[in-house]
């Protein structure tokens, strides 16, 4: 059952300059989560934090930390984000060969485990591994940069994931399934990827422009 919409803004968009003060603005703000992109520059083209900064961050906001894992190879990473203050970690099945296994290592850790699937991943990746998730992502820009359009192909995957949430939760008795839309999230596609069955919205440009007084009312105009 899609729960009550959740806002994680990206702090791809926030002020590095000040990435301390931009977390705990946006938990005062009403944020649900604070998502965290981590890139490489190799899975995806551009380089953003690693865990030092992530455990820096950590306790400048008392809402869970969303780490969102686009990195190639994945698994040798999972420990030490983890204890750095993950508090879900997801990652794309494309970043190793045994994707059970890395969400394997994530649940070892204690953490909530989110597979992410870019535009052109089909869902049945899926298939095997939605019953040990608690989180899907549905990447509807590719991964890599803040402010890109919305692909409007990403709503129909998300109404046919929710039925797969749906069904999967169901059977394990109402267990909760974030289902997360990333990329180009605005008032309109916000409004749309809701309708289609998304619980969770990331939003970076439209959580931070205007800077930190702005941050309550875009995130109250998104959940709206
Ligand atoms: O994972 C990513 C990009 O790869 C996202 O989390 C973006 O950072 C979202 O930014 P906006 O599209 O909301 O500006
Ligand atoms: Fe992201």
């Amino acid at each position: 059952m899609q729960q009550r919409t959740k806002i994680a803004p990206s702090i791809l968009s926030a002020d590095f300059a000040q990435l301390g003060a931009e977390v705990a603005a946006i938990a005062a703000a009403g944020a649900d989560y604070v998502h965290v992109d981590v890139m490489d520059g190799h899975f995806v083209p551009n380089i953003t934090i690693g865990p030092m900064v992530l455990k820096a961050l950590k306790p400048h906001a008392g809402i869970p930390f969303d780490v969102h894992l686009m990195i190639a190879p994945v698994d040798p990473y999972v420990v030490e984000f983890a204890r750095a203050g993950a508090d879900i970690i997801t990652f794309h099945p494309e970043a190793g060969p045994h994707p059970h296994r890395t969400v394997q290592l994530i649940k070892a850790e204690g953490k909530k485990a989110g597979l992410s699937l870019n535009p052109a991943t089909p869902l049945s990746v899926l298939d095997h591994l939605l019953p040990e998730l608690d989180l899907v992502l549905v990447m509807s820009v590719n991964p890599g940069f803040g402010g890109q359009a919305f692909i409007p192909s990403a709503l129909e995957k998300i109404a046919e994931i929710r039925r797969r949430i749906d069904a999967v939760s169901a059977s394990q008795n109402g267990r909760p399934i974030d289902l997360e839309v990333d990329g180009g999230i605005n008032l309109e596609t916000a409004q749309a990827a809701v309708r289609a069955g998304a619980d969770v919205l990331v939003a970076g440009t439209a959580t931070f422009k205007g800077g930190p007084s702005s941050y309550a009312g875009n995130i109250a105009g998104l959940r709206a």
